[in-house]
């Protein structure tokens, strides 16, 4: 997508290292950074320099393409795997790369290991791109009828957190029907959670909005359940870091408040995702989805830039009072109204998300659903 004009990804391959935007700059500064090493991979993704299911599993994948330069036995590269893994625990994506990278290794055998991976780290964040824009033009139906309903007038649409394409490789999921639509001429407007404690929506989604031309406003986060009330929401969508096969839905903490918002409301809730985001070893997301714990001073403490220039991080909480941290929350299936994938928009159910994906019925032990 487009950054002052210029086209990019979110990562790509940069002589012998590894290409990224650094997030935590955003919006006060546009800086890339290289990262050279398995460790300072880790360290990206657990201090979200990037972030977001799509592009944590595509950087996991270029992760794994130094890992086989650096390691020398199977058994380094297994310890290397196990370190970007663990970096952030909810967004299935990760494993999921990590593991795609390890059965290739594993199929083509050690020796290749680095060629190997290195074309399967580009195959993971091109699939990655393709999908999102396969995610665009499914959603653009679904806004497209929206507007057929209302001639004339602005479709809003609102979205919480960053589920843009700075959260995946490019086009973003539940912001790719949204730059479909504004390809395809649709009068969009988005209502953008600011989605506390990161930010992530006042930052980055108001921020890539704004560099395609996207008309938006950034409200705070309890604002959506009064504007659905007042007829000024059209349409939810948002992203996903896990979804269970049966439709239960892991997104940044306050997602499942919007659900149960515009459940009440009669507004459409739509997820967008791709299918790498589906966790087939689970049904019930509430029990089996982990969800990170992350540090409380994300919540004590709020970064901006002051008046003169500078940016600056000040702490928001009564002196002494302690804070928690839960930065995800669970959706269950019957409040998500769809499922935007790839593959096509389905209810959130498993017999309509397996029949997308016949491949998720049989391979899975009873034994590891919960
Ligand atoms: C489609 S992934 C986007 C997703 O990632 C966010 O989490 P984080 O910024 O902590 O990586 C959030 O849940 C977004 O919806």
């Amino acid at each position: 997508m487009l950054v002052s004009g210029t086209p990019y990804r979110t990562i790509w391959l940069h002589e012998e290292s590894v290409r990224i935007i650094d997030q935590r700059r955003l919006p006060w500064s546009f800086e890339v950074v290289d990262l050279h090493t398995v460790a300072e991979v880790a360290e990206a993704i657990r201090d979200m320099a990037v972030r977001g299911a799509g592009l944590i599993g595509a950087t996991a994948g270029y992760g794994m393409w130094l890992a086989a330069r650096e390691a020398s036995t199977p058994e380094e590269l297994r310890t290397l795997a196990e370190s970007l893994i663990c970096t952030r625990p909810t967004a299935v994506n990760l494993s999921w790369a990590v593991h795609r990278q390890l059965e290739a290794i594993q199929e083509t055998g050690f020796g290749d290991r680095v060629a190997n991976a290195r074309l399967t780290a580009e195959a993971i964040a091109d699939e990655d791109a393709a999908a999102c824009a396969a995610i665009g033009r499914h959603g653009l139906e679904i806004i497209r009828d929206i507007a057929s309903r209302k001639p004339g007038q602005v479709v809003n649409i609102l979205t919480h957190c960053n589920a843009g394409w700075l959260a995946f490789v490019d086009h973003g999921s539940a912001t790719a029907p949204i730059y479909a639509a504004h390809a395809a001429g649709i009068p969009i407007h988005v209502w953008v959670d600011e989605t506390r404690p990161r930010n992530q929506g006042a930052r980055l989604t108001a921020w890539e909005l704004a560099q395609q031309g996207v008309p938006h406003t950034v409200i705070a986060d309890n604002t959506g359940g009064h504007l659905m009330q007042h007829g000024q929401v059209d349409l939810v969508i948002t992203g996903a870091d896990r979804v269970t096969r049966s439709g239960d839905v892991a997104n940044k903490i306050g997602t499942y408040l919007k659900a149960l918002a515009a459940t009440d409301n009669g507004v459409p809730f739509y997820v967008a995702l791709p299918s790498s985001t589906f966790d087939w070893t689970l049904r019930n997301g509430v029990k089996g989805i982990p969800i990170e714990q992350r540090g409380a001073e994300e919540v004590a403490q709020m970064e901006g830039v002051t008046a003169s220039g500078s940016v600056e991080t000040v702490r928001i909480l009564s002196p002494g009072s302690p804070a928690a941290n839960y930065a995800f929350d669970v959706t269950p299936a019957r409040l998500v109204t769809g499922l935007i994938t790839e593959r096509g928009v389905c209810p959130a159910t498993e017999e309509a998300i397996c029949s997308l994906h016949p491949q998720a019925s049989s391979a899975i032990p009873s034994a590891h659903l919960s």
